[in-house]
């Protein structure tokens, strides 16, 4: 038995489950997101050009990856730790900061705000979506990836000591590529070596959740301990929705707050609105889920801050929580969504 079995690894050490209390399971504190830059559409360069104000804000909010700026979200440290000050007074304990190699992690940075805002950092290894792989991590064999992100956890990420807590984001496209492929073997490789929790950003496709598990469960991974990211934006279908969910992982919702008529990645998705992710949570919990869900705001640019008009990472506890409560869904089922699902997922075999 290892010294992390039945505890958390948070930036700051090792912590007892119980400490967690309400949690995020999927947000960003520093990241960068160039690699998603969508070029502006004709007219609007002088927009996406100009500096972040509130007369651009709804712009911003349909375009969010058209200006170069906003992707900078590692530029905002002193407003990220006035937003956790605010989180931790709105009743939150934790966060799981899922940026991983190729979208900018900086551990130091993340282990000095757990430390200034009294917030549980959890932090992500591993590696992003294809696009952001080197090409020594695309050279890498299957073995290799497996010892690096062990490593990781073991002993600390990027010449740091600071210990990774989680497997994750691991980035997947679809179609999935051979490289991220090899990752995700790495990914159930070290799961196995470590029983640690597994997060997944899959690719744009409604077929594209499901594939990964099969390539994870085929590797030997732990699908119990793992989490699907972004279904609000990937199966809309509720029959699709019930067939993903028997493959046993955890189900996240992850993008609260983000309201996107045109969705860029994907023009085909219609983005669900706040309401509509009560309702899909309404719908899981009708059908037997409440144990396998987690939700979050995934905030990975600068406009979703309250320091530019954004909602913040307090959105969810200030304003869905009611909307929850008054959609029949009881306390105790947003209990188990913001507290005992992620303290089970995040507790180390
Ligand atoms: C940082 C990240 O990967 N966020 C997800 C954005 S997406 O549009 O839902 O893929």
């Amino acid at each position: 038995m290892s010294e992390r079995s039945g505890k958390v690894q948070t930036v700051l050490g090792l912590i007892e489950p119980d400490q967690l209390g309400r949690t995020m399971t999927h947000e960003h504190l520093t990241m960068t997101f160039e690699c998603s830059h969508v070029p502006p559409a004709p007219g609007d360069e002088g927009l996406a050009a100009a500096p972040i104000e509130i007369k651009h804000l709804h712009w911003l909010q349909q375009n969010p990856y058209s200006h170069q700026e906003n992707l900078l979200l590692n530029q905002e440290i002193e407003a990220v730790k006035e937003e956790l000050l605010c989180y931790r007074k709105a009743g939150g304990g934790s966060i799981v900061e899922n940026t991983t190699t190729g979208i900018n992690r900086n551990l130091p940075v993340l282990r000095q705000l757990a430390k200034d805002t009294g917030v549980h950092v959890v932090a992500g290894a591993g590696y992003y979506v294809d696009v952001t792989h080197s090409d020594e991590t695309r050279k890498m064999t299957v073995e290799k990836l497996t010892d690096i992100i062990v490593s990781e956890v073991l002993h600390g990420a990027d010449g740091t000591e600071i210990r990774c807590g989680v497997i994750g984001e691991i980035g997947t496209g679809w179609p999935i590529t051979e490289s991220e492929k090899k990752v995700l073997r790495a990914t159930a490789h070290a799961q196995t070596q470590l029983g640690c929790p597994v997060i997944i950003h899959p690719g744009r496709d409604t077929a594209a959740p499901g594939e990964v598990i099969r390539i994870l469960q085929e590797a030997g991974g732990d699908i119990t301990k793992t989490v699907m990211s972004h279904l609000d934006r990937t199966i809309f279908d509720h029959q699709e929705l019930l067939e993903f969910a028997k493959m046993g992982s955890y189900l996240e919702y992850d993008l609260f707050g983000t309201d996107l008529l045109n969705y860029p990645f994907n023009l085909r998705v219609d983005m669900p609105s706040d309401s509509v992710r009560v309702q899909n949570l309404a719908f899981l919990i009708k059908e037997g889920y409440e144990d396998r869900i987690l939700i979050a705001h995934d905030i990975h640019t600068k406009h979703r801050l309250t320091k530019y008009g954004g909602h913040g990472y307090s959105h969810i506890l200030k304003n869905i929580v009611p909307k929850m409560l008054s959609r029949g869904i009881t306390q105790n089922q947003v209990d188990k969504i913001l507290i005992e699902n992620p303290k089970h997922w995040l507790t180390f075999k």
